[in-house]
Formats: structure tokens, sequence, C-alpha cells
């Protein structure tokens, strides 16, 4: 079985690279699809009894491992010194540095990096992290998906 929990939250970033629009900084209300396989728990009366995992504990690992440290902040590439600096001359700046561009592709493999240690199987029904989808815009977005490049 298959659950999906959807985040949205809001960052800056640029692509320093980019030969268009891109390299301006700006920002974008990302929208986060988090996909975990599981089997559904069957235990008796157990608090999730009838799902692979509470929505409300999706969200919660969610949040504490990626998204509240993504949201409001600016998402910069350590290799982009003019603005890491800029924004390191800014007294507590919500700054998150990456070793790479901030790309749809790239954000979307470090969140799912980084959950795929967060969910836990709890119940033995074989909880895992299938996909993580990052919508970039209402039309632009990259799936890492388990087992894909
Ligand atoms: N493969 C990628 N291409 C681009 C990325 C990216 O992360 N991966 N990012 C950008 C820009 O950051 C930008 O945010 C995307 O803007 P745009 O292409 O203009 O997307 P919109 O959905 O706003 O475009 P509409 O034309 O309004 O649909 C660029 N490329
Ligand atoms: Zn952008």
């Amino acid at each position: 079985m298959l659950i999906t929990r959807k985040l949205e939250f809001d960052a800056g970033h640029r692509i320093s690279t980019h030969n268009s629009q891109c390299r301006h900084l700006h920002g974008h209300r990302y929208c986060i699809e988090i996909t975990l396989s599981g089997n559904i728990i069957a235990d008796e009366g157990v608090a999730q009894q009838g799902m692979v995992m509470d929505f409300a504990a999706v969200k919660q690992i969610a949040k504490s491992t990626l998204v509240d440290h993504w949201d409001h902040a600016f998402l910069v590439y350590s290799g982009d010194k003019k603005v890491l600096q800029f924004l390191q001359s800014i007294e507590d700046h919500k700054t998150v540095v990456l070793d790479v561009q901030p790309t749809a592709e790239n954000l979307a493999l470090i969140a799912f990096n980084i959950l795929d240690d967060a969910y836990r199987d709890s119940y033995g029904n074989h909880l895992r992290l299938e996909q993580v989808r990052l919508f970039e815009t209402p039309n632009c977005w990259a799936d890492a998906v388990r087992g894909a490049r």
C-alpha cells in the first residue's frame, strides 16, 4: 500500500549558473509530496490500526527533519560565493547552504535522503520512503524515486 502526504513551504533561491531568469534572486511556494509504502497495520486497538502511518505523524516527521528548516529560508549553493557572503552578512538570517545548486532535482534528492532516515518502521509493517515529489512551481516538479538516479 502507498500513502502520500503533501506539505508546502516558502523559500528563496537562485540558480547562479542559469542562462535566464532563474539566476536572479527569487522565491517559490514549494510543495513536497512524500510517498511511503508499507502494510496496513492490523494490530487490534493500536492508534494506527487500519493505517500504513498516521498522516499526522508523516507530517510531524517531515516538518521536524526538513520542512521547518527550509521554510522561509534562502537555499543557497555553497559555490555561489557572492550571495552566500551577502546572506552571511545579515544577522540571524535563515540560510540553508547546499553543496549543489538548489534546483528542483537536487532539492528533491536532498529531501529524499533526509526523509529516508527519518521514517522508521515501528509496527513491523515494512514502512519505507518510496518517493519525494518536489514542486518548484505548479507546473514544474522533480521526483526522487527509490532506486532511481
Ligand atoms: N530542470 C530544471 N529547470 C529549471 C529549474 C529547475 O529547478 N530544474 N528551475 C528554474 C527556475 O528556478 C524557475 O523557478 C522555474 O521557472 P519557470 O520555468 O519560469 O516556471 P514556471 O512554472 O513559473 O513557468 P510558467 O511558464 O509560468 O509555467 C528554471 N528551470
Ligand atoms: Zn526558481
